[in-house]
């Protein structure tokens, strides 16, 4: 039986008899991170792109090379002036025969991403019809061998649905110099154009397909046949996000003494400067009176003397601890100059990659910091008080900074920056509480 066959000897690899499915040669040489399709399906304005753009956020922050392709886009391109919701009109044939290339298009340039070195792709289209999602099903896994994931969101609240029309669709090229109701109207129309023919995923008739149908902004899931390592993690982030308005508040310690010194690292105490700070961060926050406000800190000194005096529940993250220097820690970079000349090199050749020996690169540090971000998309209002290089990568994550990027962010000491989420990206505010403070901002070497 399986579990008998669970528990034999490491060294018998081969597939357990029920297990073995007939796959190519082809998949089989792919199967270690198969690359994945996420095709989404829905109405429109039920949150598609919104859902393709944070979910690609999240994975490229993670580590997976993904991209999405949003059919939408194609077809602005292939016909320069939208006129009306006619153009979805079912009935239309030569729009829908538009309509029609530019998905192909759209899914051909999915299939060469993936064919090349990309790990995951997201499908932002309707994907409404049982044929559509059988198409891309057959063209994706028997040509390509890829794996197939649908999500489709499902939305009945019109609140929801005439907050997203407002948020996003209004501002859509489409809508260019349209008078808002009658925008309104049009794309209402342009929903009961697809409402003819839509046709919910039906967990009978495709019960082979992996998919996850998602109720109302996630207030209900529907899981079916997750398949694979991806997969797993896109449900648990699609079940971890929200769109409650919020704020995000993030800042660094107060000066430190070894800041003073341009030292790295270490776990000292506050300086003079750094305690006023403290108290101006704890005014400025309570002149914002956030509602239900909870503050982040890290388990180092300089971060909870920061907090110290803010009229908030605390909350202490070891994951939140600045990044370990290893061999580096204490000096300066004139002295890590001058001891280790090629560790210092090494690290500007590739900063977001390079580990101190016997301590961390900023990969390392986001691998360590997915947990407070999950918690991050599930709380409401926070103040997080961490450090230099973990301001950079929680806010890499919020802003899709690319490797190269995110360990250069200018994150100066006594700033407070607001992240408001907003339609389908954040609003990022820097309020300087003007306290002294030294620069402890390295750039990249000019010959790098
Ligand atoms: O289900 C929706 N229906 C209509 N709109 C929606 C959603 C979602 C949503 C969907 C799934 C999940 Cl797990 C979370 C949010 C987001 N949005 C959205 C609203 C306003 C602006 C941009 C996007
Ligand atoms: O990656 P960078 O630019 O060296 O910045 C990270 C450094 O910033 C500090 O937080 C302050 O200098 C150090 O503790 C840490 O090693």
């Amino acid at each position: 039986d399986i579990y008998a066959w669970r528990k034999r000897p490491s060294y018998t690899y081969q597939r357990h008899p029920l297990l073995s499915r007939r796959i190519s040669q082809a998949c089989r040489d792919r199967l270690v991170r198969t690359p994945t399709v996420i095709a989404m399906c829905g109405l429109p304005a039920r949150g598609k792109t919104y859902i393709s753009k944070k979910l690609a956020r999240y994975l490229q922050w993670i580590g997976i090379k993904t991209k999405v392709f949003n059919v939408g886009e194609y077809r602005r391109v292939a016909v320069k002036f939208y006129a009306d919701k006619d153009f979805f009109d079912p009935d239309n044939a030569e729009a829908l025969a538009v309509r029609n290339q530019c998905a192909q298009q759209a899914l051909e340039d999915m299939c060469s991403y993936l064919s090349d070195d990309g790990e995951v792709a997201i499908f932002d289209a309707t994907n409404t019809t049982r044929e559509r999602r059988r198409c891309i099903y057959e063209y994706c896994s028997q040509t390509f061998c890829f794996r197939v994931f649908f999500v489709e969101s499902i939305c009945d609240s019109s609140d929801i649905v005439n907050l997203n029309i407002r948020e996003v669709k209004l501002k859509s090229p489409d809508y260019k110099d349209v008078p808002q109701e009658e925008a309104v109207t049009d794309f209402l129309s342009r929903i009961q154009q697809y409402e003819k023919r839509y046709e919910t995923i039906d967990d009978t008739t495709e019960r082979n397909y992996s998919f996850i149908k998602i109720f109302n902004c996630g207030e209900r899931f529907l899981v079916h046949k997750i398949g694979g390592h991806i997969q797993s993690r896109v449900v648990y982030f699609l079940m971890n996000i929200h769109i409650l308005p919020r704020t995000i508040y993030l800042t660094r310690h107060g000066e430190s003494t070894l800041n003073q010194d341009l030292r790295i690292g270490g776990d000292s105490s506050l300086s003079a400067n750094g305690k006023l700070y403290g108290e101006a961060l704890a005014q400025y926050m309570e002149n914002e009176s956030i509602p239900d406000l909870i503050v982040w800190t890290s388990q180092m000194q300089r971060t909870i003397q920061t907090a110290a005096k803010i009229n908030a529940p605390k909350e202490q993250w070891k994951a939140l601890n600045e990044i370990n220097a290893g061999i580096c820690e204490g000096l300066t970079y004139m002295e890590i100059a001058e001891r280790f000349p090629d560790e210092l090199a090494a690290r500007d050749q590739s900063k977001f990659y390079y580990r101190y020996p016997g301590g961390e690169s900023y990969q390392d540090l986001v691998a360590r910091l997915e947990p407070v971000i999950m918690e991050l998309e599930r709380a409401e209002n926070v103040l997080v008080v961490c450090h230099q290089a973990v301001a950079r990568c929680i806010l890499g994550y919020f802003l899709n900074k690319d490797a190269d990027d995110l360990p250069y962010t200018k994150v100066p000491l006594h700033t407070v920056i607001k992240l408001t989420p907003m339609a389908y990206g954040c609003l990022m505010e820097c309020i300087p509480l003007h306290i002294n403070a030294v620069n402890t901002h390295r750039r990249k070497p000019k010959n790098c």
